[in-house]
């Protein structure tokens, strides 16, 4: 979708931009069923800033935004305030005031051409924000990597916790999460960017019922193999490569200790077996 947008500007002397809402518009009208997100937006700006992209507009989506009626949108926002030229867009997408303005509108424009994105499908299936949280949830994280072209991740600042997790032997770096809800949990194996070199490690994504009660918030936790360094404030990104297993209640701190030992081993082996 990128490279199409790239190349429309180019051929027409143009420069590129991607206007994306924030927050999303299904977070604003109906924030309890609206779907989990995949990507922060400080994610969404790491992960489109290598793919020159000339400007990322980063529009507000308040009451006042939803409340623009649709030809006001096309006519003015995009028309006029953007001057935008050439517009890419899905043919499903809908704007304005009760959602009235659609392709067609868009298409009417006398100020700018319209054309449709072209589905993006893998294997016969369409790509979208619903098959990746799918195949997560399924945990499959292999079909999430091949439909999202690199593998999920996870990025954020190192906090404090319990203190825990150094006297269990498995010091844990606790990932920031910014998201509303993971779109998954469970145990996981992972590689982590963000220091010297990318480290292999184990985390885990969940609520701790071991140490917290069930109904406790996720919290993202990470132990890096062969590595023993105060990181605290560091901003990592967290790779998700397979998933070991759930998350489990123990009866202690010791069968915890031992099954995270067993983590580590079978994360080392699958690193083993697929490499990176
Ligand atoms: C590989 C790994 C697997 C884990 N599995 C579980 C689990 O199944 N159940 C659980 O309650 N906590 C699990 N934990 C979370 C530990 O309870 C947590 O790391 C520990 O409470 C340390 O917390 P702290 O970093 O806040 O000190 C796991 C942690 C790691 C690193
Ligand atoms: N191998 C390692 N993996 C992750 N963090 C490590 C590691 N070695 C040292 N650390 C440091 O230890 C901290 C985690 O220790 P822990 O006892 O779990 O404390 P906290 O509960 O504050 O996370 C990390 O934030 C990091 O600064």
């Amino acid at each position: 979708m990128l490279a199409e947008l790239r190349g429309a500007a180019a051929l027409r002397g143009l420069q590129t931009a991607l206007l994306t809402f924030e927050p999303h518009p299904r977070e604003l009208f109906t924030p309890r069923s609206a779907p989990t997100r995949l990507t922060s937006l400080r994610e969404k700006i790491e992960l489109l800033s290598g793919e020159g992209i000339d400007h990322l507009i980063i529009q507000r989506f308040d009451a006042h935004f939803a409340g623009i009626e649709a030809l006001h949108f096309r006519d003015r926002v995009l028309a006029h305030d953007l001057n935008v030229r050439y517009l890419l867009v899905g043919d499903d997408f809908r704007f304005g005031a009760k959602r009235a303005g659609d392709f067609a509108l868009l298409k009417a424009s006398a100020a700018f051409e319209t054309h449709s994105l072209a589905t993006v499908a893998l294997d016969g299936e369409r790509i979208s924000s619903t098959t990746v949280r799918d195949a997560l949830a399924d945990g499959d994280l292999a079909h999430a990597a091949d439909l999202l072209g690199r593998p999920y991740s996870i990025s954020g600042r190192v906090v404090g916790g319990d203190r825990l997790g150094r006297e269990l032997g498995f010091p844990t770096a606790n990932i920031q999460l910014r998201h509303n809800r993971p779109p998954m949990l469970g145990i996981f194996v992972v590689s982590v960017e963000g220091l010297e070199r990318v480290y292999q490690g184990v985390a885990s994504l969940g609520v701790r019922p071991t140490v917290k009660g069930a109904d406790a918030a996720p919290v993202l936790e990470v132990y890096l193999f062969d590595f023993d360094r105060q990181i605290y404030g560091e901003h990592l990104r967290v790779n998700f490569l397979a998933k070991l297993r759930d998350e489990v209640k123990f009866s202690g701190l010791d069968a915890l200790t031992a099954q995270i030992r067993k983590d580590c081993d079978d994360a080392r082996a699958w690193f083993a077996t697929r490499g990176r």
